[in-house]
């Protein structure tokens, strides 16, 4: 299998000769199978036997776990009870299965994990994805995982959540792009706030010619119109009581009429709903009916916010900046505007920060970088709250610095020390690809190299 290699592991430092028949039989299956982690590692198999206490499994899954791969233990001819089982995965494991000599069932099952977990990390890197879900942290990659999973992999309809202007009507096409079904309808956006009851959900039904005022010519509603396809439900929470029960009963039957009209028609679609309420608190408010939530949520998804991703904020404006600019390569943003972005606050999410770039673009003169004479005067912070946001965000960084300059570090030392912090930052956020992780501290492989070995001899 390509580009896709696994790992298997002991915990402790004793190997183990029983457990060597798993990589071999991997290995046989055509996986590329390794005994120590390396960049292109996304599968982590933990071999944990008798001999190994629980507490050092947690400590080696704490030590593996922020990286972004998959991490399955193995227990290794005992069986693991169930409360241990749910700590391993509250600390991060994919899963924890047990093991005994050539068990074809685990064999079988780790095959299909892999291939599963293979496809869907091709699919996030793919064109489709990456062309508009912009994003590289673990937060928003997680979420993109589970997109794909419950867009590629089933038909089920899909309750997006998240605060407004994170992206949700973005997933929601990128849903209908996933759909497998070979003859595919379209994708409706229906925009719940905008349905008016009085009209018995027109927008919904479709009416007949003559069915009310107005009714001048016969025409369809979104649930013809996303037959096959994917029928998109913005604002969810929105939907008057009436027009939910409508609703269900279409999601139940898969069948219609046209206002005005006595036949039944057909239609089948994929439902994908968004909305920024906590529908459970509208269900026990009565605003919501239990009976529709639980057939419109079978996979409930859930945004980050942008203050939970800001490492994807530099990214996203670049991109934003190409847009605004028409341009292939975007014009550089200097470091105090890009501080001043990454740190500021963004109650509208990625939306708030679309119509900032919009803005600075407006302002960007067509020569050299983005400085801070184009930020919008409106826009220009606090200085005290500037302040106070700084001081936060390196309180912590001088503390470690007065430790080291008390210790007796020299500058030298010092900044040493802050270099391969840096590094191993960068290692941990690009999956340990040290090609990835020098593109991102914006220096050479080689200069990466040195500061590790500069590291391993002192
Ligand atoms: N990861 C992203 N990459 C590129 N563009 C994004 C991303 N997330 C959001 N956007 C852009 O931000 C804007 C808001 O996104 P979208 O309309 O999908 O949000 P929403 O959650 O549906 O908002 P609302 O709840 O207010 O309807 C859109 O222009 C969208 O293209």
């Amino acid at each position: 299998m390509e580009n896709l290699s696994v790992c298997v592991i002991h915990t402790g430092k004793t190997d183990v000769p029983e457990t060597e028949a798993i990589p071999c039989a991997l290995q046989e299956r055509g996986i590329d199978c390794h005994r120590q982690p390396g960049p292109d590692t996304k599968v982590i198999i933990v071999c944990w036997t008798t001999r190994i206490a629980f507490e050092a499994v947690m400590e080696q899954l704490q030590q593996l776990g922020s990286a972004d791969y998959k991490v399955i233990i193995l227990s290794v001819h005992h069986t693991v009870s169930d409360i241990l089982k749910w700590q391993l995965v509250q600390a991060g494991a994919s899963d924890v299965i047990a093991w005994k000599d050539n068990d074809e069932a685990v064999i079988g099952l780790l095959l299909s994990r892999i291939k599963r977990w293979k496809l869907i990390n091709d699919l996030i890197q793919s064109d489709l994805v990456q062309r508009t879900m912009i994003g590289e942290s673990k937060n928003w990659k997680k979420f993109l995982g589970k997109v794909i999973e419950a867009a590629w992999f089933t038909n089920h309809h899909i309750l997006l959540m998240g605060e407004s202007g994170t992206g949700k009507e973005m997933t929601a096409g990128l849903i209908h792009a996933l759909d497998q079904r070979k003859e595919k309808g379209e994708l409706v956006l229906l925009d719940c706030t905008t349905i008016v009851p009085e009209l018995s959900g027109s927008e919904f039904y479709g009416h007949e010619k003559g069915a009310f005022t107005n009714a001048i010519y016969t025409r369809e509603g979104a649930f013809a119109l996303a037959n096959k396809g994917s029928l998109f439900l913005d604002e969810l929470g929105e939907l008057p009581l009436t027009l939910q029960a409508g609703l269900l009963r279409v999601i139940q039957e898969g069948t219609y009429k046209r206002v005005g009209s006595n036949t039944w028609n057909k239609t089948h679609f994929r439902l994908v709903c968004a909305t920024n309420r906590n529908l459970k608190e509208e269900i026990t408010k009565g605003n919501f009916r239990e009976d529709l939530y639980f057939r419109v949520a079978s996979a409930v998804l859930t945004l980050p916010p942008l203050q939970e991703r800001r490492e994807d904020i530099p990214e996203l404006a670049r991109y934003f900046l190409r847009q605004e600019l028409k341009l292939v390569a975007a014009p550089e943003i200097d470091n105090t505007v890009m501080n001043y972005l990454v740190s500021r606050d963004y109650p509208g999410n990625v939306r708030e920060l679309k119509q900032l770039i919009a803005r600075i673009a407006m302002r960007y003169t067509g020569e050299g970088f983005i400085s801070i004479g184009d930020i919008p005067e409106d826009e220009l912070p606090d200085i005290q709250q500037l302040k106070q946001a700084w001081n936060q965000q390196h309180q912590s960084m001088q503390q470690s610095i007065r430790l080291a300059i008390a210790s007796g570090k020299d500058l030298l030392k010092i900044k040493n020390d802050i270099a391969m912090l840096a590094m191993e930052i960068a290692l941990e956020d690009c999956g340990g690809n040290l090609k990835l992780a020098a593109r991102k501290l914006n220096v050479e492989v080689r200069t990466l190299q040195y500061i590790r070995k500069r590291n391993e001899v002192s």
